[in-house]
């Protein structure tokens, strides 16, 4: 039986009839071909890369496995509808926190359409993409006052000017009140448990980072940084027995949302490489804060 992602951060929604995205019990993501060229697109792509052994397998990890496609019966009752078999990349988390950043200083590309192009320059504009090279897309946190799931609302998200998304990189990795509403800052609690260490999300960067700057084979527009961790080890933490069947943070990267993606054509992604750069600069200074 397949169920609407609990933890979906961004994207299409598959709520109220709409079509989007739906998981099974067993790790899968199935996300729906949109009708038009990005759907063929982005199955194109997987296609390519899982199959592409210039590939080092240390970067494969960074994306979802892929496994075919499938026709299944689509969340808006439209009938059965090809789907992308994915890896569902937080179905071994229990209580995970996401956040989707979109990567890149622009989400247009050549040779797209004169209407697509005043939509994605529009968004640019008026989120941190022109200035950043980034923008959060969306996120959800655990709120360990409340403990409970705290959701970043869409439209705050993407309001968001250079010192929103650095509040919202600090939110990610705090412990005290992620509300708007709270004044209080975020106190950063996590950050060298998630962001830092040896196997953390900013090594997990500089990683990605090192292949960027020299493959060439994919140019990676409008793409999403998926970053996950877990705070069930978090939640437990100080709790005498429990200490030692604390189950540890994971955190990680993937990547996601390969509907643009075009031949690199032996030329460098700079578009992505610059605001991977930019973006590893704020977690940087997370860290060092
Ligand atoms: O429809 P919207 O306004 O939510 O836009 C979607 C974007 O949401 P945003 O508002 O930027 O968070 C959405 O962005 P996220 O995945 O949420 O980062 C996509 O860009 C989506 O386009 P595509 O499926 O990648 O071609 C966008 O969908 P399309 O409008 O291109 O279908
Ligand atoms: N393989 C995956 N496993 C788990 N969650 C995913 C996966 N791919 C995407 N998601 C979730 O769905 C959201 C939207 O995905 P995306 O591919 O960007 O869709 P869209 O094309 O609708 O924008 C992401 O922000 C993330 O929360």
């Amino acid at each position: 039986m397949l169920k609407v992602p609990e933890h979906q951060v961004a994207g299409h929604i598959a709520k109220d009839g709409k079509l989007g995205p739906l998981v099974d019990d067993q790790g899968r993501f199935f996300k729906p071909l949109q009708g038009d060229a990005r759907g063929e697109n982005e199955a194109k792509f997987y296609e390519s890369f899982s199959t592409n052994k210039n590939v080092p397998d240390h970067i494969h990890k960074y994306f979802p496995v892929y496994h075919g496609t499938q026709l299944v019966e689509a969340s808006n009752g439209s009938g059965k509808l090809p789907h992308l078999v994915l890896e569902d990349v937080v179905s071994c988390y229990s209580n995970p926190s996401v956040m989707d950043v979109k990567i890149g200083s622009r989400t247009w590309y050549p040779d797209v359409s004169e209407e697509y192009f005043k939509k994605c320059i529009k968004k640019d504009r008026a989120t941190t993409t022109v200035t950043l090279g980034f923008r959060v897309s969306g996120f959800k946190v655990f709120d360990h006052q409340e403990s409970r799931f705290w959701r970043a609302e869409k439209k705050v998200v993407l309001s968001y000017k250079v010192n929103g998304a650095r509040l919202a990189l600090r939110k990610f990795v705090s412990s005290n009140s992620p509300s708007d509403d709270d004044d209080s800052p975020p106190n950063c609690a996590f950050a060298s448990e998630v962001y830092g260490g040896s196997d953390g999300i900013l090594a997990q960067l500089l990683e990605l980072k090192a292949w960027f700057e020299t493959q060439t084979f994919y140019h990676f527009n409008s793409c999403s940084i998926l970053m996950v961790y877990e705070n069930e080890s978090i939640l437990m933490k100080g709790g005498g027995d429990d200490e030692k069947k604390k189950k540890p943070v994971r955190a990680q990267v993937k990547l996601v949302d390969f509907a643009h993606v075009l031949d690199g054509n032996g030329v460098i992604d700079h578009n992505f490489l610059g605001g991977l750069c930019s973006f590893i600069k704020f977690i940087k200074d997370i860290l060092q804060s």
